[in-house]
């Protein structure tokens, strides 16, 4: 069974605002990242698959229960975080983990400990006095402690320092090499880059591309820059696999597909005085989807 599945699933505030009909599975164990410049509907859509809003079109389950029918069976398997950390003023954390194993029955603390433990959490300040990314630590912390099947985290490293980024996501690898999955939002391409296995862009409400990034990083083309000791005698613009190319004096710079070999025969017999080759990153893929003009489309499906 897969961890998330939706079909057509929707969440429009307005005709085109919020969430287009959404189609997904993603399989237990998997980490998810789900990326998207501001408003494009990330926590719309996290939101809507915890079913704190309620859909307007289409289906989806977590964990086999309808996000909307079964919510409350939703809320008790799945370590949720918000996008926006709020918390009880007075309380410590400790008050709050203390709580949450109490509503789960006495469910153990030994491993909420251990995370808060990691992530240099102090468990006994009053939480209205903490900074954000020390309440982000906090919401983490109670998302995580109870080991669920399934976590659904809206920006979960917004506010950490590159330390407490590092544990949170070595953590997140630990759920998923657990089985557990993890389906997060992010504006952290580099670290989409290193913890996921599959990427969804969502734009304009709409998931526009689902893919491996191991695939998408292959699919990329690689940055080229020359320089050049006389001006060349070959057009560079023009060769098959090179795109984007522009020429500023004796320096050259464009996108390249293609084995390195192709590359320098092209330029044999050139005068080069330096050449790069460098691959692109997630954040190359991102800004050419944002880039490109990809149609609309209403309904995207993914095995
Ligand atoms: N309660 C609401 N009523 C009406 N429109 C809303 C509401 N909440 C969000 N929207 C709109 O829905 C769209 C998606 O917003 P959403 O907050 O889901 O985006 P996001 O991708 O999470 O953005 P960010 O990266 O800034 O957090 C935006 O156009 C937003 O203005």
């Amino acid at each position: 069974m897969n961890a998330i599945e939706t079909s057509g699933l929707s969440k429009l505030y307005a005709p085109g605002v919020g969430l287009a009909p959404l189609t997904l599975s993603v399989p237990a164990g998997e980490i998810f990242g789900f990326i998207g410049p501001n408003g494009a509907g990330k926590t719309t859509a996290i939101r809507t698959l915890m079913g704190f809003l309620r859909p307007t079109g289409g289906r989806g389950q977590i964990l086999g229960h309808d996000v909307w029918q079964q919510r409350v069976a939703v809320h008790r398997r799945v370590g949720y975080l918000p996008g926006e950390v709020h918390l009880v003023r007075d309380h410590t954390a400790r008050d709050l983990m203390t709580r949450s194993c109490r509503l789960r029955g006495g469910a153990s603390n030994t491993y909420g400990l251990e995370v808060a433990r990691r992530l240099q959490l102090r468990l006994d300040v009053r939480l209205g006095t903490l900074s954000k990314g020390n309440r982000q630590k906090v919401g983490l912390t109670l998302a995580l402690m109870h080991r669920p099947e399934l976590l659904m985290l809206d920006e979960p490293t917004n506010g950490l320092d590159p330390l407490a980024q590092e544990t949170a996501l070595d953590l997140l690898r630990e759920a998923s090499s657990e089985g557990r999955t993890v389906f997060l939002s992010s504006h952290v391409l580099s670290e989409i880059e290193r913890i996921a296995g599959r990427v969804g862009i969502i734009r304009r409400g709409e998931l526009i591309r689902v893919e491996g990034v191991r695939e998408l990083k292959a699919s990329l083309p690689q940055q080229v820059t020359l320089r050049f000791a006389r001006p060349p005698s070959v057009d560079l613009a023009a060769l098959p696999g090179m795109s984007g190319g522009v020429t500023d004096g004796l320096d050259f710079r464009g996108q390249w597909r293609g084995g390195p070999d192709a590359l320098v025969r092209a330029l044999a017999g050139q005068s080069l005085s330096s050449l790069s080759l460098t691959p692109s990153t997630l954040e190359d893929a991102f800004m050419d989807e944002y880039r490109s003009e990809t149609p609309r489309m209403a309904d995207i499906h993914v095995a």
